[in-house]
């Protein structure tokens, strides 16, 4: 097996602040699609919902909310693992971008710490770490029922910059087309 590269802050990573033209502390962060399993208003979604919040050392960070649903159970009664982990890669994608994009995950650690009861509230932090290149270091955590409850999870990931012919190459066309890209474009990405 390939062992991934570490998820650890290179020491010459710079402070990653949020673009001048991304929402101000205090303010929700919209929808970012109308598909998205994390944030949109859907049936099957997570349906997360970020704030901007302020961080000492001027980094971009967020803070995030989602009400764990009946149909997430993984152990009768609790919420299902990787959906603590979905629910972080939105809440991380969400922070990286403040800062610029568009991004993709490249790697994602999930920590469980303890179990997460349904009914209850996860409130979570992302903060985008520093920044190296295209290399967005970023980190997250999860508490129960209040913005300072007991810590349930905790995670890291490596987010990284990718060009919006990413996209033009690897989303579907129709979903493409839907979104209001020229078919052209998407063809000349593709050629
Ligand atoms: C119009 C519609 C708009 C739509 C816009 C809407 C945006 C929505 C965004 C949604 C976000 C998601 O859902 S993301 C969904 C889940 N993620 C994905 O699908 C990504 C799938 N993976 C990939 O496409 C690729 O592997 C990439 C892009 C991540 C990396 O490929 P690459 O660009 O060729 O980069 P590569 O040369 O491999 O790596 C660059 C550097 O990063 C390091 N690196 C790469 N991968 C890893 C890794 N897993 N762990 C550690 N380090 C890594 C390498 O060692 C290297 O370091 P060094 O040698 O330079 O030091």
């Amino acid at each position: 097996m390939v062992a991934s590269p570490s998820l650890e802050l290179p020491a010459e990573a710079t402070v990653a602040e949020r673009h001048e033209k991304a929402p101000a502390v205090g303010e929700r962060i919209p929808v970012h699609s109308a598909v998205c399993f994390g944030c949109a208003d859907l049936p099957h979604g997570l349906r997360l919902e970020s704030w901007v919040t302020d961080d000492e050392a001027g980094a971009a960070a967020i803070s995030s909310r989602m009400v764990l649903r009946e149909e997430q159970q993984g152990a009768p009664g609790l919420l299902h693992g990787g959906l603590l982990t979905a629910a972080f890669d939105e809440v991380l994608g969400s922070v990286v971008a403040l800062v610029t994009r568009p991004c993709v995950t490249a790697r994602l650690e999930t920590d469980f710490r303890a179990p997460m009861p349904i009914g209850s509230t996860l409130w979570l932090r992302g903060r985008v770490d520093g920044r190296l290149g295209r290399k967005l270091y970023v980190s997250g955590r999860a508490h129960l029922d209040a913005p300072d409850g007991p810590v349930v999870g905790t995670a890291s990931a490596l987010f990284l910059k990718v060009e919006m012919d990413h996209f033009l190459r690897n989303s579907r066309p129709e979903d493409l087309e839907a979104l209001g890209v020229p078919a052209e474009r998407i063809r000349a990405a593709r050629a």
